[in-house]
């Protein structure tokens, strides 16, 4: 397999895909988009796909470019024979240098993440702090007194109490979070008003400590909306945890309850789409979402797509995977940081301790083969590898290694990937 990463952009061919179900096949390595494609051409009926989708964290820690990231998606997906339509998604952008260096090389869906803004313990406060917290927050929200007191009946038979308290709480924990969100869009309107070129917007704060409650997902977006940003997609802090690289822990039953009043305040103020971050391996919960939203989503993967390349390593080079363990766990420690995991060096043991290669990529990776019907996979190994692909992927050794594995065996890969996406798109259009 030939793939092109080039300095010249391809021509311009990714479109804003607005309230269709959509789903983002994230590519940390550049060489995922055939299996991608295979996936959406098996089971992708009804669903929009994004294939290029870079956040500028794993840009930054991967050394690609946004260039790279959509000649490199553009290339596999042509190379794969996709004649369909592909959104494009700049993911968690939190400055506008990011919305520029994206916008440049013509991506259409743009991901804003305010959360260093959002107040990551405003839940815990008690009366008196949060008062105290809002005071200092008081001149950068001009919205309380608007909501204060009103109550929001929604479809669901749910009732959103917009009572003092919710409202300070919102301003608290979100106020700078929407003023900063607000400031990006801007500058995303202006960039493509200027070029006369469409694109569409998500907003992002599922990466906080505490769920976002209805009415701070009901002001925030009415705000957003209000103040004329093209919000098509918006990703809560939903509840339960939502960790990297495995399914979704919590209570799937109160999830879908939570879900359809989420997607009730999306119907009634947009409509705009339910953004599922963290999407890899979720299956418990993709039908769930699929009904409460009735197919107004977008889901979002990426790592996923990194450990399924790893098991290309684990399946061809079994001395080479051996070595990607020890790495990634002399590294995971530090490279956990900043993203939502649990594992710990003890969830799995080193490498040298496993004997059979097929337990080490169970251990590490898991097979299909061990989970039920309808469920994802949640073996803390996973995480292990999974936060540690940018320092994996830049050593000069190990990064060239795995990439000289995966142009070897192309066939591999595009299969697994097929095989491991269908699952995925199979299971969210069970709830379609
Ligand atoms: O690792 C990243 O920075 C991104 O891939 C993710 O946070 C992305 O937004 C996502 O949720 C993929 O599952």
């Amino acid at each position: 397999m030939t793939q092109r990463t080039t300095d010249q952009a391809n021509p311009p061919a990714c479109v804003t895909l607005g309230l269709e179900p959509s789903f983002g096949f994230g590519d940390r390595i550049g060489l995922a988009t055939p299996g991608h494609v295979e996936a959406m051409q098996r089971s992708g009926a009804g669903i929009q796909p994004i294939f290029p989708q870079q956040s500028i964290r794993e840009m930054a820690r991967t050394g690609r470019t946004p260039l790279q990231v959509m000649n490199d998606a553009l290339g596999g997906m042509r190379a794969a024979g996709w004649n369909g339509r592909t959104g494009a998604d700049a993911d968690h952008l939190k400055t506008t240098a990011d919305v520029d260096v994206t916008a440049a090389v013509g991506f259409t869906f743009f991901t804003i993440d305010p959360s260093d803004s959002v107040d990551a313990h405003a839940d815990d406060y008690d009366e008196a702090t949060l008062r105290t917290r809002f005071a200092a927050v008081a001149d950068e929200v001009d919205w309380v007194q608007s909501y204060q007191g009103k109550s929001v009946g929604l479809a669901t038979g749910t009732v959103v109490q917009l009572n003092e308290e919710a409202c300070l709480r919102a301003a608290v924990k979100y106020g700078r979070a929407l003023n900063h969100a607000l400031r990006i869009a801007e500058h995303i309107a202006t960039v493509h008003d200027q070029a006369g070129r469409d694109y569409e917007i998500e907003l992002s704060v599922d990466e906080t400590e505490q769920p976002t409650t209805l009415a701070e997902h009901y002001i925030v977006a009415d705000q957003c909306l209000k103040r004329g940003m093209k919000l098509v997609s918006l990703a809560p802090r939903f509840i339960g945890d939502l960790e990297k690289g495995v399914d979704y822990k919590g209570d799937v039953a109160a999830l879908e309850h939570s879900l359809h009043d989420h997607a009730a305040i999306a119907t009634l103020l947009g409509p705009y789409k339910l953004s599922l971050h963290s999407g890899s391996d979720k299956l418990s919960m993709y039908a769930a979402l699929a009904r409460a939203t009735r197919g107004r989503f977008h889901v979002k993967t990426a790592g996923t797509s990194y450990l399924e390349a790893l098991r290309v390593v684990a399946r061809h080079d079994v001395p080479l995977f051996r070595r990607l363990v020890e790495f990634a766990r002399g590294r995971y420690e530090t490279d956990r940081a900043t993203y939502h995991v649990s594992a710990t060096l003890r969830s799995a043991p080193p490498a040298a301790e496993v004997t059979e290669p097929a337990d080490l990529e169970r251990l590490y990776l898991e097979s299909w083969a061990d989970v039920p019907a309808g469920a994802g996979f949640t073996h803390p190994g996973r995480q292990i590898l999974h936060c540690t692909f940018g320092s994996t992927l830049t050593d000069p050794v190990l990064g060239q290694a795995v990439r000289a594995t995966l142009e070897r065996h192309p066939d591999t890969y595009t299969e697994v990937l097929a095989d491991h996406f269908s699952r995925h798109l199979d299971a969210l259009r069970l709830g379609m």
